[in-house]
């Protein structure tokens, strides 16, 4: 019974991109020597370095969850303007819940979160889209099927309806992006799957934001349109600007993108470093990339 339990969780985990380790270690083991990094985190001191001392995005000591369940505990990240961060971690560590955090989507414990040193911890969703510059691209196919390509992007400007400014934002993605350009008056239902992960993180960009927040930005897609979904994001981060924070479940392609990785694990930091070197970290290789 224990056995086949063992089995029902290695093959549970080896689905989840962090490689092929469903024959190496269980479910309890990667818990328990996870935890044991955790034990090792790194201090605020290591977090500012990664940023460059220049933090745009600042997340102190924050305990967040959903109605009284407390998920994430003394979580805290910096992150420098124009900079990527990706999010790495077993499921249910609460990567997800850092980007509902700072999108205003939990309940707020303890803690701050400041971006471009204003204090936005306690704003809505909506404040934080019109006024912080912060936007968020779902993990969930968002795209309204029925609708045309056109009037899913004017929706990224429902908080300015009307304006020409948001109307001037959806033409300057369709100047940008062809591919929706082409597309413009057909319903969305039309699209691939990579293009309507470009319409998602196009519609995001209507409130011509500061920060991206990017749930799984590969899930779902065929490998074709994974590397065409981040050459998207590379390109918003080095010729747009934007500061980038994901969660990717391809711990491996989300380590190799961006700038710093962090590792999270049971709601807590576990270990921080350029994406690059945790690549070549042993222990997140042997946990999280299978190697
Ligand atoms: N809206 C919600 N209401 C209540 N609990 C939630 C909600 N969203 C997530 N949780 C819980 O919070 C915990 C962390 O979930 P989260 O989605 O942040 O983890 P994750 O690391 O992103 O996991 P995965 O890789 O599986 O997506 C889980 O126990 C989950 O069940």
């Amino acid at each position: 019974m224990a056995e086949e339990q063992g089995d029902a969780a290695r093959k549970r985990i080896s689905g989840y991109g962090f490689g092929d380790i469903s024959t190496v270690m269980s479910v309890e083991d990667i818990q328990r020597e996870a935890e044991k990094i955790a034990a090792r985190a790194p201090g605020i001191e290591a977090l500012e370095a990664l940023a460059n001392r220049d933090s745009f995005v600042s997340v102190d000591n924050l305990r967040a969850g959903y109605g009284r369940m407390e998920i994430l505990h003394d979580f805290s990240l910096r992150v420098a303007k124009g900079q990527s961060l990706c999010l790495i971690g077993p499921n249910g560590a609460g990567k997800s819940t850092v980007l509902h955090s700072i999108f205003g989507f939990t309940n707020i414990m303890g803690g701050s979160i400041h971006v471009g040193g204003n204090d936005v911890t306690r704003l809505s969703s909506n404040e934080k889209l019109r006024d912080a510059g912060i936007a968020y691209v779902l993990q969930d196919n968002s795209v309204f099927p029925q609708m045309s390509v056109e009037e899913n992007l004017w929706m990224g400007g429902f908080l300015k309806p009307y304006t020409m400014e948001a109307r001037e934002a959806a033409e300057k993605v369709f100047d940008k992006y062809s591919r929706l350009a082409e597309r413009r008056k057909q319903p969305a239902r039309v699209l691939s799957g990579g293009e309507r992960r470009l319409l998602e993180i196009s519609r995001a960009l209507v409130m011509n934001p500061d920060v991206l927040l990017v749930d799984e930005p590969s899930i779902g897609l065929e490998p074709r349109f994974i590397d065409v979904v981040f050459e998207i994001l590379h390109d918003l981060q080095h010729t747009e600007g934007k500061t980038i924070i994901m969660v990717e479940q391809n711990a491996k392609k989300g380590l190799q993108v961006a700038d710093i990785g962090y590792v999270l694990v049971s709601g807590q930091l576990a270990k921080a470093g350029w994406g690059r070197d945790l690549l070549d970290d042993p222990e997140v290789g042997r946990l999280f990339l299978g190697g």
